[in-house]
């Protein structure tokens, strides 16, 4: 098992480079498997989740070339049996985009039920009720959701809640189904706009993707196109309390600015300094952090997946901060380890009430999960002395190289895989 180890307490400074963004990445592999002509996708993440899904592709038949480290081309002619037996299949969350996407080209699906980050109950109830509404019939068999259908028909849907999955899921599904439909109380995440791109540029008709009602007009069949994923918002929104909560100065490069906007104007009620430019962003950190308030929120509100990152952040501000979160019911697992490192956080049901502490110090800590794990490595990069991040498998899910884009901020991080290595670490770093 491997570690990160660092010692803290260095301001980061300088230019970090901002790769595709996983969550959009995960469903436009899935929906690239839903043309027989070849597909080119560039500016992926190279990280566990995405390896995982592309090796699931290959093995239900797509023909999947890696072209470098960040694009490929998949050829999804090959699809046999729309059967998903990888086992990884299970661990992960975006596994449900291969239900959309294989019975939106092929009527039938069967693929595990999904895992993902263990943040709450995440049902997928809401995906079932969009193809059910197309003609689908759905069951649980022996851990597989199975999906099938004679002929999928468009449909008005309203989404119970804004689910992310569910928008992206239930557009790939109707992309090719015949009539049209709507989706409404539609999420509105740039990774929903970023898949809807996609399918356009495959030759699907979607429209209003970004606002709460998406309408797509089915089409026979989708065509190759050249891909470049977003930016990853979540990994340049880690990066900029991980610039705040040590003092720093960075700019990050490769960003759409507008996508961040939740993310840079807590840090400016933070105390911080953040210049946007057009594809870069710069945070500043400037004299002590102000404690302040904050609720998770579908886009364009505040990212649930940050909330780890900003609690981080907060619990060395000034003052008394609150955050709400009001997506997942179980994404404070993070508290426990915290307050090894001298945080003073409690939790009352989706609320947590933070304290400000002056510092922190270096502990052993575990990762619970992807989000949760990164803002552990952050609080690492804050606190006195040694901090040793555990279970760091979690945090690979999701972020490429996180230990060298810190290096390349002058962070003292290494990852190791032994107590011996975490001694020589100790000795070097005095
Ligand atoms: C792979 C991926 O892209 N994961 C993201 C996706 O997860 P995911 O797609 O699982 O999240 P959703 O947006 O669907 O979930 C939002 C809320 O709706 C609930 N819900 C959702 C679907 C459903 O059928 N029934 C239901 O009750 C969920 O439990 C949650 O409370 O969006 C989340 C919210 O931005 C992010 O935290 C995850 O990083
Ligand atoms: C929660 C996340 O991922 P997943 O939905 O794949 O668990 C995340 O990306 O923060």
């Amino acid at each position: 098992m491997e570690q990160y180890v660092i010692k803290g307490g260095i301001p980061l400074a300088g230019d970090v480079e901002i790769g595709g963004a996983k969550n959009a990445a995960l469903a436009i592999l899935a929906a690239a498997s839903m043309t027989d002509e070849t597909v080119y996708i560039d500016n992926l993440p190279d990280v566990r989740d995405i390896n995982a899904l592309l090796e699931a592709l290959d093995e239900i038949g797509a023909h999947v070339k890696r072209v470098n480290r960040h694009a490929v081309e998949i050829n999804g002619s090959g699809v046999e049996n729309c059967i998903v037996e990888n086992e990884s299949m299970k661990k992960i969350r975006a596994s449900y985009y291969l239900l959309g996407a294989l019975l939106g080209k092929y009527k039938r699906a069967e693929v595990p039920l999904p895992g993902g980050c263990n943040i709450g109950s995440r049902p997928i109830d809401q995906h079932l009720k969009g193809f059910k509404a197309m003609g689908a019939v759905t069951r649980i068999e022996h851990g597989f959701i199975i999906a099938e259908a004679e002929e999928l028909h468009g449909a008005h849907i309203f989404l119970d809640m804004v689910s992310v999955g569910a928008t992206i899921n239930i557009m790939m599904a109707a992309a090719m189904a015949d009539g049209n439909t709507i989706i409404e109380n539609a999420a509105k995440e740039p990774h929903v706009v970023d898949v809807a791109n996609f399918l356009n540029s495959m030759g699907a008709s979607i429209k209003g993707a970004g606002t709460d009602v998406i309408r797509i007009r089915g089409v026979k069949s989708l065509h190759k196109t050249e891909y470049s994923i977003i930016p990853d918002q979540i990994e340049a929104g880690t990066f900029m309390f991980a610039a705040a909560v040590t003092g720093g100065d960075v700019v990050l490069h490769n960003v759409i600015p507008k996508h961040l906007e939740a993310t840079s104007a807590k840090l400016t009620e933070l105390g911080c300094e953040v210049t946007e430019y057009d594809d870069a962003v710069r945070v500043r950190a400037i004299g002590k952090l102000q404690g302040t308030h904050v609720k998770t929120m579908p886009y364009p509100g505040f990212p649930t997946d940050m909330q780890p990152q900003i609690a981080v952040t907060l619990a060395l501000a000034e003052g008394t901060s609150i955050v709400t979160e009001s997506i997942f019911e179980n994404r404070f697992r993070y508290v426990d380890e915290l307050a090894r490192m001298g945080a003073s956080i409690k939790v009352e049901g989706n609320v947590a009430v933070i304290s400000g502490v002056e510092k922190f110090t270096g502990a052993r800590v575990s990762a619970p999960d992807l989000r949760a794990g990164a803002a552990l490595v952050i609080a690492g990069l804050a606190a006195e002395g040694i901090t040793i991040v555990d279970d760091i498998y979690y945090i690979e899910r999701g972020y490429e190289n996180l230990d060298e884009k810190l290096r390349g901020l002058g962070a003292k991080i290494e990852k190791v895989a032994s107590e011996k290595e975490i001694q020589k670490f100790r000795l070097k770093v005095g």
